[in-house]
C-alpha cells in the first residue's frame, strides 16, 4: 500500500485505473478479459464505456468498484485516501438482483442496514431514495410484483440511498424496452446529479451512450483512446490518462503486480 502522495492533480480523482488488467484463467485457457487499462473518473464526470458483448466492459467496472483485483497495473480511490467500499461507489447490475424475501424498502435499505447504519435511519433513507426515484409507492411491494423496469429504479434506489461519489451501472438498460431503458438512464443521470456523483455506465447501446458526456470505446479488452471531438460538436470520447498524475502514487491501491 502506498501512503498518500502529494500530488494535487490526483485530489478529485476518484477511479485511477494505470495499466489495470484482468486475466481469467491461466495457461491454455487463459482469457484476458481486459488489458492494461489507464484512466480516471473525476467528480462530476458522465462516463459510457461502450463496446460489444465480450469486450471487458463489465470486467472494468468491478476493477473500478474494487470488487475484483486487477492481475497486473493498480487500480486505486485517491480522493478517497483508502480502498473503495461499496459505500463510496455503489454499482447498479445488470440484473437488479433483488432479495425475493424481502419487500422493496427492505431491498433498498439492505446495504445501508449491512454496513452499520440503525433499520430506522436505513429505512428513512430508502424511502426517500425510493422517492426519488419514483417507485415509493411500491415500498411494500415484493419483488416478484415489480416489472423489469421497476425493479431496476429499486436497484437504482439502493445505491442512492448508500450516497455513494461514484455509481457504477453495468448495462443498465440491457432487460429493457427502449423507453423503459430511457428512464433508467434520467434516473440515473438525475440521481448522480442529485448526489454529486460520478456517473460510469457500460453500454453496448449507442443511444445510451448518447445521454452521458463522454464514452470511452472498448474492443477486445483494451480501452480505445480516440481524438477528443471539437468542443462546439459535442462531448469528448478520449478515455483520460493523465500523463501528470503519474508523478505521485495513488493514495491507495490493490492489486499490484506479483
Ligand atoms: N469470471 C470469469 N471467468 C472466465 N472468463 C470471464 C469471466 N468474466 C468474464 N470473462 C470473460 O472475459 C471477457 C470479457 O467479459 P466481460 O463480461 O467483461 O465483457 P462485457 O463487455 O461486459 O460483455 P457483456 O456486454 O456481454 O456483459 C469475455 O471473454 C468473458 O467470457
Amino acid at each position: 500500500m502506498n501512503a498518500p502522495g502529494p500530488d494535487t492533480t490526483l485530489v478529485d480523482t476518484l477511479i485511477d485505473c494505470r495499466e489495470a488488467a484482468r486475466t481469467y484463467g491461466r495457461g491454455e485457457n487463459a482469457v484476458v478479459a481486459v488489458h492494461g487499462a489507464t484512466c480516471q473518473v473525476r467528480s462530476g464526470d458522465r462516463i459510457a464505456i461502450m463496446g460489444p458483448s465480450g469486450s471487458g466492459k463489465s470486467t472494468l467496472l468491478h476493477l473500478m468498484a474494487g470488487l475484483e483485483r486487477p492481475t497486473s497495473g493498480k487500480i486505486g480511490w485517491p480522493a478517497l485516501g483508502r480502498p473503495a467500499t461499496a459505500r463510496d461507489i455503489g454499482v447498479v447490475f445488470q440484473s437488479p438482483s433483488l432479495i425475493p424475501a424481502l419487500d422493496v424498502v427492505e431491498n433498498a435499505a439492505l446495504p445501508l442496514v449491512l454496513s452499520g447504519t440503525s433499520e430506522s435511519e436505513a429505512r428513512r433513507r430508502a424511502l426517500s431514495a425510493l422517492d426519488a426515484v419514483g417507485v415509493a409507492d411500491l415500498a411494500d411491494k415484493l419483488p416478484e410484483e415489480l416489472s423489469g423496469g421497476q425493479a431496476q429504479r429499486v436497484a437504482v434506489a439502493r445505491v442512492l440511498a448508500l450516497r455513494p461519489r461514484v455509481v457504477l451501472a453495468d448495462e443498465p438498460t440491457g432487460a429493457l424496452d427502449r423507453a423503459t431503458g430511457r428512464h433508467v438512464v434520467d434516473v440515473l443521470l438525475d440521481t448522480a446529479a442529485e448526489l454529486g456523483a460520478a456517473l460510469v455506465v457500460t453500454t453496448h447501446d449507442s443511444t445510451v451512450g448518447e445521454r452521458l458526456t463522454e464514452r470511452w470505446p472498448m474492443h477486445e479488452g483494451r480501452l480505445v483512446a480516440t481524438a477528443p471531438a471539437p468542443a462546439a460538436s459535442g462531448p469528448r470520447t478520449a478515455p483520460r490518462a493523465r500523463p501528470n498524475a503519474t508523478r505521485g502514487e495513488t493514495s491507495e491501491t490493490r492489486g499490484e503486480t506479483s
